[in-house]
């Protein structure tokens, strides 16, 4: 008997571990890549807004992209956990505030849920994805809320580490696919 939400606790127990792993340097040189790969992504479709998210020192990094963005004007959504499960947005600006489950969240003015729908693209975590487009979080359905919310749908891509896309990852009905994925060797559509 396949039991999906097993087989998730497994794959984000490893990538956990997996990360948990990675050496300063080795995070330094994979964070620079992503960002690279992410930055010509978002120049070639000539995005004016992003959504992306600030991230733990273990997870794929995103200072480079936000610098990057703060320079060109490139105005950035940054999600703030709610109680209720659902996920508010605000503006990226120059001060950082510990929220919910210690995660680094941005202090502006908050925006509603449907924030998201005004972006070019988003930048999403992940701690895994499959060739298919599948992605795993990290278990709290946030994004997955997120992204089946929104009407028009921006394009999604996931920031994951090259060993993070696997061959499949399992699927629930209410995962929602991404259109892409952004790790230190590239940029791959699915
Ligand atoms: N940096 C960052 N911000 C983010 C996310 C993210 O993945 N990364 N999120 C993306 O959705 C949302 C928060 N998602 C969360 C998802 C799960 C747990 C959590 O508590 N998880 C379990 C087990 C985690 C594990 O398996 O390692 C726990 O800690 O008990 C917390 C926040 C919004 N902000
Ligand atoms: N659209 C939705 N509406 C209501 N509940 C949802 C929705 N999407 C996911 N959930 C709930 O969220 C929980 C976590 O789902 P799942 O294990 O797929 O998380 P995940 O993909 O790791 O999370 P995330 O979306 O935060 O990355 C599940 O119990 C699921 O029922």
């Amino acid at each position: 008997m396949v039991d999906a939400q097993g087989e998730k606790r497994a794959i984000r127990a490893q990538v956990r571990a997996s990360r948990l792993a990675r050496t300063a340097d080795e995070r330094r040189i994979a964070d620079d890549a992503i960002a690279a790969a992410a930055i010509a992504y978002l120049q070639e479709i000539g995005a004016r807004e992003v959504a992306a998210y600030l991230a733990l020192p273990e997870e794929p990094g995103t200072d480079g992209i936000l610098t990057w963005a703060k320079e060109h004007g490139v105005r950035v959504l940054l999600p703030i956990v709610r109680q209720d499960g659902l996920l508010d947005w605000a503006e990226q600006g120059d001060t950082i505030a510990e929220g919910a489950f210690g995660l680094p969240e941005p202090t502006g003015e908050v925006l509603p849920p449907t924030a998201l729908c005004d972006v070019d693209a988003i930048l999403a975590p992940a701690s895994a994805v499959d060739r298919r487009g599948m992605r795993l979080g990290w278990g709290r359905g946030y994004f997955d809320k997120a992204l089946g919310a929104l009407g028009r749908r921006p394009p999604v891509h996931a920031l994951v580490f090259d060993d993070e896309i696997l061959d499949a990852v399992p699927a629930e009905a209410h995962d929602q696919p991404v259109d892409g994925a952004i790790a230190p060797s590239g940029r791959l559509t699915f």
